[in-house]
C-alpha cells in the first residue's frame, strides 16, 4: 500500500526522517503552492503536514477525497479549520511540546529588548548614530509580569521571568491559588493580573473567548507605561486598540511576534518606535523545528499503518497506560453498537453506554466513540470512523450517555449498549473473555453467551415445543447451515429467545418466512 503525503510549509528536513524511512510513503514537498494549486492537488494526498502559514480551509478540506490526516508541525491550529475535518473524519494532530522552549526563550528574548530598546539601538547604530540619549531602558527586575495563559509557554516563561527576580502573576482558567503557589506565583483573575503589571504577556490559544482579550477597556485598566508582548497569537491583543493606547501614551512599548493578518509586508504598528517585532519567529531553531517535525511524522506514520497517534486534536487522547487496558475492548464496543443497530426498530433516540467493574475506573471516551461507530456504521457506512462518531451522533440529535457503575455482574468488565427509539428500548451487553477475546452475554433481559462476529439471527419466540425445530427446519430449507445456537426463556411457556449463528445472510423473504412461523415473534438478522 502506498500513501501519498503533501507537505506543504517548511519542514525540517532531518525532522521528517520517520517519514522518509516508513516503507510505501511518497512524499511530495512543495511550500509554493497557492491556496487554488492546494486545492486542485489535495484530493491525491492521504495526509497534508503544515505548519502555521497554509490555510486549511474548510472548502481545502472539501476537496481532500482520500485525506486522512492534517499534522500540524506545531502548537496552534487556528490555521485548520477543524470542523470540517472532524465532519469529514479526518484526524488533525499536532506537536504540542517540541517548541515551548523556543517559543518561552523568544518571549524572554522580546522581553528584554523590549525594555532595553535593543532593536532600535541596533537600527539607530545601524544608520550611524552614536545615540546613547534615546534608548534609555527599564530594569525588570523587581517589576512585575502579568502572564494571560499560563499553560506550557506561560509557564516557562514565569519561571525564567523569575530568574530574573521579577514577580509574576498570571491568570488561566485551569489555574487556582494553590496551584500557583507551588509554582511560585501570585494568581489573580485577568482584570487583576492587567491592573498589577508592568510588562504583560499573553500566552493563549486564540478562541472565541481570547479574541481581543486585550482590548481597549483592558488597556484603560493598565498601570502608566506598561509594556506589551505578544508571541501567541495575533488577535489576542486589538491591534488597533493598541495603536491608540501607544499613541495616547498609555503603553510604553509593545514586541510582537504575531499579528492579525500574517504575513505583510507594512503593517501600521511598525511605523510607531516604540513597537518591535519579529516575524513569527517564535518556534523558529533548529531544535523546535526538529522537534515538531518529527513528533507529526511519527504521528502521521503511525495512524496511516496502525490507526493510532499520540497527539489528536480534535479526539480526547487518553494516557498511554489507559490506552493499553481498554484498547483491547475496542472491537467489542464497535461489535456491540452495530449488533444493537441491526437489533432496534426506528431511530435512535437515545443511547446509553454504561461501563461496570474495572473500566468503571477508566477513560473510557475512545470506547464510547467505537460503540457510536459501530451503531452509526451499518446506516451511514465506511465515512464514520473514530473522529467523526461523536459529532454525526450530534448532528443526527442523538443523545449519548456514558455511564459508569462498578457493579458488573460477575464479569470484570461489562459494556452494555442500551439504545432508545420511537418504538422502545433495546440493549445488549458484553465483555472479553480471558484469552477467548469478545462475548455478547445479555441481549435485552436475556442471558447468552455469543461470539460477536459473522452472521447471527436474533429470534424472539413463546417457549413451546416445536419452536426451535420448526425455526431449524425453513433455515435447512433455505440453504443455510447452523453454526452455533442458544436459547433463553423469561419462565416455563413464556417469552423466549434464539440467538442463532449461521453461515451466511438471512435474505429478506427468508426473515418473512420465519416471523410467518407458529410462535414466532419476531427474527432480525444481525451482520457484524
Ligand atoms: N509564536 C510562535 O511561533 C508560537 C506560538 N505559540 C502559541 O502560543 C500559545 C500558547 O501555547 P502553549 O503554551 O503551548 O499552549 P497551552 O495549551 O499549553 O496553553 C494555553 C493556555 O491558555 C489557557 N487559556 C485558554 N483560554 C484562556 C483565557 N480565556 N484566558 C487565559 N488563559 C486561557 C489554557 O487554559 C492553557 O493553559 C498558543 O496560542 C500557541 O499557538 C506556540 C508556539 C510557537
Ligand atoms: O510553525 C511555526 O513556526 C509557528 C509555530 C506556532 O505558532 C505554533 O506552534 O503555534
Amino acid at each position: 500500500m502506498t500513501f501519498n503525503i503533501l507537505i506543504s510549509d517548511p519542514l525540517s528536513e532531518d525532522g521528517i526522517f520517520p517519514l522518509r524511512e516508513a516503507e510505501g510513503f511518497n512524499i511530495v514537498v512543495d511550500t509554493a503552492l497557492t491556496p487554488e494549486q492546494l486545492g486542485e492537488k489535495i484530493g491525491e494526498f492521504d495526509a497534508l503536514l503544515v505548519r502555521s502559514q497554509t490555510q486549511v480551509t474548510r472548502e481545502i478540506i472539501e476537496k481532500g477525497s482520500n485525506l486522512k490526516i492534517i499534522g500540524r508541525a506545531g502548537v496552534g491550529v487556528d490555521n485548520i479549520d477543524l470542523t470540517a475535518a472532524t465532519e469529514r473524519g479526518i484526524i488533525v494532530v499536532n506537536a504540542p511540546d517540541g517548541n515551548t522552549n523556543s517559543a518561552a526563550e523568544h518571549s524572554i528574548a522580546m522581553l528584554m529588548s523590549l525594555a532595553r530598546n535593543i532593536p532600535q539601538a541596533f537600527h539607530s547604530l545601524k544608520n550611524k548614530k552614536w545615540d546613547r540619549k534615546t534608548f534609555i531602558g527599564v530594569e525588570v527586575k523587581n517589576k512585575t509580569l502579568g502572564v494571560l495563559g499560563f499553560g506550557r509557554i506561560g509557564q516557562e516563561v514565569a519561571f525564567r521571568a523569575k530568574g530574573q527576580r521579577m514577580n509574576v502573576i498570571a491568570y488561566d482558567p485551569f489555574l487556582t491559588a494553590e496551584k500557583a503557589e507551588k509554582l511560585g506565583v501570585q494568581f489573580g483573575s485577568v482584570e487583576d493580573v492587567i491592573k498589577a503589571a508592568d510588562f504583560i504577556t499573553v500566552h493563549t490559544p486564540l478562541l472565541k473567548e481570547t479574541r481581543h482579550l486585550i482590548n481597549k477597556e483592558a488597556f484603560e485598566k493598565m498601570k502608566d507605561g506598561v509594556q506589551i508582548i505578544n508571541c501567541a497569537r495575533g488577535g489576542i491583543i486589538d491591534e488597533d486598540a493598541l495603536y491608540d493606547a501607544i499613541v495616547a501614551g498609555k503603553v510604553a512599548g509593545a514586541a510582537l511576534d504575531v499579528f492579525e493578518e500574517e504575513p505583510f509586508v507594512e503593517h501600521k504598528l511598525l511605523t510607531l518606535p516604540q513597537v518591535i517585532a519579529t516575524p513569527h519567529l517564535g518556534a523558529s531553531t533548529v531544535e523546535a523545528q526538529e522537534i515538531v517535525a518529527i513528533d507529526v511524522s511519527y504521528d502521521v506514520v503511525s495512524f496511516l499503518q496502525n490507526g493510532t497517534v499520540k497527539n489528536p486534536v480534535n479526539l480526547s487522547s487518553v494516557p498511554k497506560d489507559v490506552l493499553a487496558k481498554i484498547e483491547p475492548f475496542f472491537n467489542l464496543g464497535e461489535q456491540l453498537g452495530s449488533f444493537l443497530s441491526d437489533l432496534a426498530e426506528g431511530v435512535p433516540e437515545e443511547v446509553n453506554i454504561t461501563y461496570s467493574g474495572e473500566l468503571a475506573n477508566l477513560d473510557t471516551r475512545p470506547l464510547s466513540r467505537n460503540a457510536i461507530k459501530g451503531l452509526l456504521k451499518s446506516k451511514l457506512g465506511e465515512s464514520v470512523n473514530d473522529v467523526n462518531a461523536k459529532f454525526l451522533a450530534d448532528r443526527l440529535g442523538i443523545t449519548v450517555n456514558e455511564l459508569k457503575t462498578s457493579k458488573s455482574k460477575g464479569f470484570t468488565s461489562l459494556i452494555t449498549v442500551e439504545m432508545r427509539t420511537a418504538t422502545g428500548t433495546r440493549k445488549v451487553a458484553g465483555t472479553l473473555l480471558n484469552g477467548l477475546g469478545g462475548r455478547i452475554v445479555r441481549v435485552d433481559d436475556f442471558i447468552v453467551d455469543v461470539i460477536p462476529s459473522g452472521y447471527l439471527l436474533f429470534i424472539r419466540h413463546k417457549d413451546q415445543p416445536g419452536a426451535i425445530g420448526r425455526v431449524g427446519t425453513l433455515l435447512a430449507s433455505e440453504g443455510i447451515n447452523i453454526a452455533a445456537m442458544q436459547v433463553g426463556r423469561s419462565e416455563i411457556g413464556g417469552d423466549a429467545i434464539m440467538m442463532i449463528s449461521i453461515d451466511k445472510h438471512v435474505e429478506k423473504s427468508g426473515i418473512e418466512q420465519l416471523k410467518g412461523l407458529e410462535d414466532i415473534f419476531d427474527a432480525t438478522p444481525i451482520d457484524l
